[in-house]
């Protein structure tokens, strides 16, 4: 398969500020790719270096030409802000951005499609803001691209309109369009990417399946007690258990396990308010990943209970 976008060694300073510490990446044609990272890891940066709107050193390869050459026909492009001009309904926004093309798709349409189908005739000042943000995805959309960039697109969007954009989305992945995507929604990069690549301090620190990278880094799974309980009865339990004021741990539970851990808890008299089993996601990957830390992953304030202590 062919690659639609490539960045080789890709590097950005802004002065003394490194953005952009060699990257390379490659995603295929027809994939969707989601980038992540904390603020200020690079994200932008990158997009702007793949659409050619900020300059970089190193190789970037869109649809095989250089950004600023590349069929401006063939790329989306969903800025991280984005400033249309005022006065103007959402279907003439969309209508202003369809005519810079030799082809585009009806504007009625592609506001539909962003389930905003009832508000061509409103002033975009008038929207609210998930609804403008909607509008700045259909102005992306209108050219029909082959490989669509989208910068943080569902920022401010409602839960319910952020699953139809998701849907709409996937149907365009299903077609064969190559996405690039950035997000600091790890269910939305979960669901959407076939591959993840983690962005940290200019770097590309991870990249792959985000199964893979669950599997890889994500960490075992634990099952949550929610009580005042210690860990003193539970030394036999045949888990690793450790305790805070609030909760007790068990680490590495295997969902058919969870029976067992009940029993051992009902067996140490222990009373508990609620259980809570947690599997890691793209979450713990990425709070890992860059060095930050989650309640699940704080130190145990008392000594863990473990099977070796037991034996
Ligand atoms: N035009 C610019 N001038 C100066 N510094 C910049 C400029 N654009 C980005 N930077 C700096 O480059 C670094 C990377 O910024 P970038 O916007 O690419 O991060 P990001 O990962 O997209 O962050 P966020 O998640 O907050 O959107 C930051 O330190 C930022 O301050």
């Amino acid at each position: 398969m062919d690659a639609a976008l490539v960045a080789d060694d890709v590097r950005r300073t802004y002065g003394d500020t490194v953005a952009l510490d060699g990257v390379s990446l490659s995603v295929d044609e027809g994939e969707v790719f989601g980038l992540i990272g904390p603020n200020g890891a690079g994200k932008t940066t990158l997009v702007r270096a793949l659409t050619g709107t900020t300059d970089a050193e190193g190789t970037v390869r869109v649809l095989g030409e250089e950004p600023t050459k590349v069929d401006t026909q063939r790329v989306g492009l969903l800025p991280q802000s984005f400033t249309p001009p005022e006065r103007l309904t959402a279907r003439e926004l969309v209508d202003y951005y369809a005519g810079l093309y030799e082809e585009a798709r009806d504007s009625d349409g592609v506001l539909a499609d962003v389930g905003l189908g009832d508000a061509g005739d409103t002033w975009y000042e008038n929207l609210s803001g998930g609804q403008q943000r909607r509008v700045c995805v259909a102005t992306a959309l209108v050219n029909d691209p082959d490989v669509l960039f989208l910068d943080e697109p569902t920022t401010g969007i409602d839960p319910a309109g952020r699953r139809a954009l998701w849907a709409l989305l996937e149907d365009l992945a299903d077609t064969g369009t190559t996405v690039f995507l950035t997000s600091h929604s790890m269910d939305e990069v979960e669901r959407l990417a076939d591959r993840v690549g983690l962005l940290n301090d200019g770097r590309l620190v991870a990249v792959g399946s985000p199964g893979d990278l669950v599997a890889e880094h994500g960490g075992e799974t634990r099952l949550v007690v929610r009580t005042d309980a210690g860990t003193d009865a539970l030394v036999d339990a045949g888990f690793v258990v450790e305790a805070d004021a609030e909760t007790l741990t068990f680490h590495d539970v295997d969902p058919r396990d969870i029976g067992r851990a009940v029993e051992a808890l009902e067996r140490a008299g222990v009373d508990y308010d609620s259980l809570t089993w947690k599997q890691p996601g793209l979450e713990e990957v990425y709070l890992r990943l860059t060095g930050e830390t989650f309640e699940g992953m704080r130190p145990a304030e008392t000594p863990a209970a473990t099977p070796e202590a037991s034996r």
